[in-house]
């Protein structure tokens, strides 16, 4: 009879011993040389996002998918780390690639770990974190690795508005890689120590004769203020998992949920007197709108989404008597606060993301209209215009609209207007709504007369005063019921706070269709 207890003992520290392995990834040089390039490793990542004693392992044992380039080669835990753990209590999925196991590369059982995490998460109805720092495709196991990354991007696509997906960029990212990164919900990527691109400095040299580096190609300042792929920057990874776990604090578990609540002493009914000195109504004086919405929100608290990219617009989250909502708002710093094509795409997508997680529209116009030039024209505005109208009229959660100042022309439908779908609009007092300011009203509709006249000038000053008179102010609009009411500017945050409990039910239909197709 063999000794059942040591038979035990050894089987366990057999286990032991190949777990201590798989920990170990690609051992302690590797490590040290991401430790060295300012980068963790793919489990201290995991360490630092979630809460502590939290985490779960699976498929720690996964071997790599073999092929006749593989022979011999060691991937301890398949070159990606995968389970689940807590943020703030919440369930969550994560996926972490180890860059020290043969870069990171993404071989075919590599792939399979993350795609059962990716399941897992969506039978269980919980969002899926994606660390990545990988070398790309596994060269080695050729069309296996690129049908992973299939596998991948099929789930992500059809798990998009079910669970919330979020991608956060490490260390390298490029080729198809960079796809499912693409096709989250939102990508947040480490200053200094990440890139993505679909093809690196080497080949674009030889292709198009351009010299530039990683960073300058693909780096956090290119994607979170030029191209837009990125919506938010950390200052390493420390910083890009704090944002990671702040984002979440703003989403549901999933689309049948709404998010949480976030408890406040901020009072509901506090007055913001201080507003009366921000928003003036000279409407040639910019104004911050981040100061009108830092007042309006709980403790001042605007959890901003590529704060950076197309600043014509601002879109983020706060909270309004503790509960979530989503900032849309038009920005007069920043180009007037006109509506181009950066700007459709960015407040279009950022309405798709709230409308997919039941997450309450506030939208804030100061707006003269979409950006005048032909670049613009030829560069499709039309089409990228038309994002921001479909995306508003498609949402169904509660929609709230407040014009401060101007709302004019294109843009004030594309800014939520009441035709447009708002449940709710209001106007302050210095609120404007007309086809176009008066000046230009004045030339085109009485250009006859200003030419015919003894004093163009006098006559031209007295027709841009009469235009104004008739239409700069909110109460034409509101005679006519496209505007609900204008309130007090130091009576606002008590009035969208009511406002939203009134709309909390709010269950809209739509008629029956596959699904919509929005102008791409
Ligand atoms: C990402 C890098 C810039 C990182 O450079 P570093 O100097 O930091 O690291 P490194 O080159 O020493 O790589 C670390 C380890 O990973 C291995 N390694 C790197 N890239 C790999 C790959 N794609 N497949 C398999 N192994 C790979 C290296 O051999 C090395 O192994 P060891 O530690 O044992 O020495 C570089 O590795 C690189 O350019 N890799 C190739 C990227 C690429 O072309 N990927 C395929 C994309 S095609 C694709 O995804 C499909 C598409 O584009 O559509």
């Amino acid at each position: 009879m063999p000794d059942l207890n040591l038979e035990l003992q050894e089987l366990v520290a057999e286990m032991e011993a190949r777990r201590a392995n798989v920990v170990a990834g690609g051992g302690p040089d590797r490590a040290k040389k991401q430790h060295e390039g300012g980068k963790m490793t793919a489990r201290e990542r995991i360490e630092h996002l979630l809460d502590s004693g939290s985490w779960l392992e699976f498929s720690t044992f996964t071997e790599h998918g073999g092929g006749p380039l593989m022979r011999g080669v060691e991937a301890p835990g398949e070159g990606v780390v995968t389970g689940r753990g807590t943020i703030n209590g919440r369930q969550v999925f994560v996926f972490s690639q180890d860059f020290t196991v043969l870069g990171g590369s993404l071989g075919k059982m590599n792939a399979q770990k993350v795609t059962k995490i990716m399941d897992l998460a969506a039978k269980t109805g919980c969002p899926v974190i994606g660390l990545n720092d990988s070398a790309g495709a596994r060269i080695q196991e050729g069309v296996d690795s690129l049908s992973g990354y299939g596998e991948i991007f099929y789930r992500n696509a059809i798990y998009s508005g079910a669970i919330p997906q979020i991608s956060a960029i490490l260390g390298p990212c490029a080729g198809g890689a960079v796809y499912s990164p693409a096709l989250t919900d939102f990508v947040l990527m480490s200053e200094g120590t990440s890139y993505m691109f679909i093809t690196g400095p080497e080949v674009i040299k030889s292709v198009t004769r351009e010299d530039v580096t990683f960073d300058e190609l693909g780096g956090a300042h290119v994607h979170t203020r030029r191209s837009g792929v990125a919506h938010l920057a950390g200052q390493g990874d420390e910083d890009t998992l704090r944002l990671v776990r702040s984002l979440l604090a703003y989403l549901p578990q999933n689309a049948k949920e709404k998010p949480p609540t976030r408890p406040t002493s901020d009072p509901v009914d506090r007055a913001t007197p201080e507003l009366l000195d921000v928003v003036v109504p000279d409407q040639r004086k910019p104004y911050a709108m981040h100061d009108v919405i830092e007042s309006l929100v709980d403790d001042a608290t605007f959890f901003e989404i590529q704060p950076h990219f197309a600043r014509n617009i601002l879109v983020g989250f706060a909270h309004l008597g503790g509960k979530v909502v989503g900032i849309v708002a038009n920005n007069p710093k920043f180009m007037a606060g006109t509506l181009n094509i950066d700007a459709s795409d960015k407040a279009a997508r950022f309405i798709r993301t709230c409308d997919c997680f039941n997450i309450p529209i506030l939208t804030l116009v100061d707006v003269t209209g979409f950006l005048p030039g032909v670049a613009q024209e030829h560069a499709g505005i039309i089409r990228h215009g038309a994002k921001m109208l479909y995306a508003y009229a498609e949402a169904t959660v509660p929609k709230v609209t407040l014009i401060t100042r101007k709302s004019y022309g294109g843009a004030y439908l594309a800014m939520n207007s009441r035709d447009m779908g708002a449940d709710v609009v209001y106007a302050w007092p210095t609120a404007a709504v007309a086809v176009m300011g008066a000046e230009g009203a004045a030339n085109i509709v009485y250009r006859r007369e200003i030419q015919k006249s003894d004093n163009p000038a006098a006559t031209r000053a007295e027709k841009i005063k009469q235009y104004k008179d008739t239409f700069d102010n909110p109460y034409v609009a509101a005679a006519k019921g496209y505007i609900d009411d204008v309130i007090a500017i130091e009576d606002t945050r008590r009035v969208l706070i009511q406002t939203f409990e009134m709309l909390e039910h709010k269950d809209e239909a739509r008629p029956y269709k596959k699904h919509g197709n929005i102008p791409l």
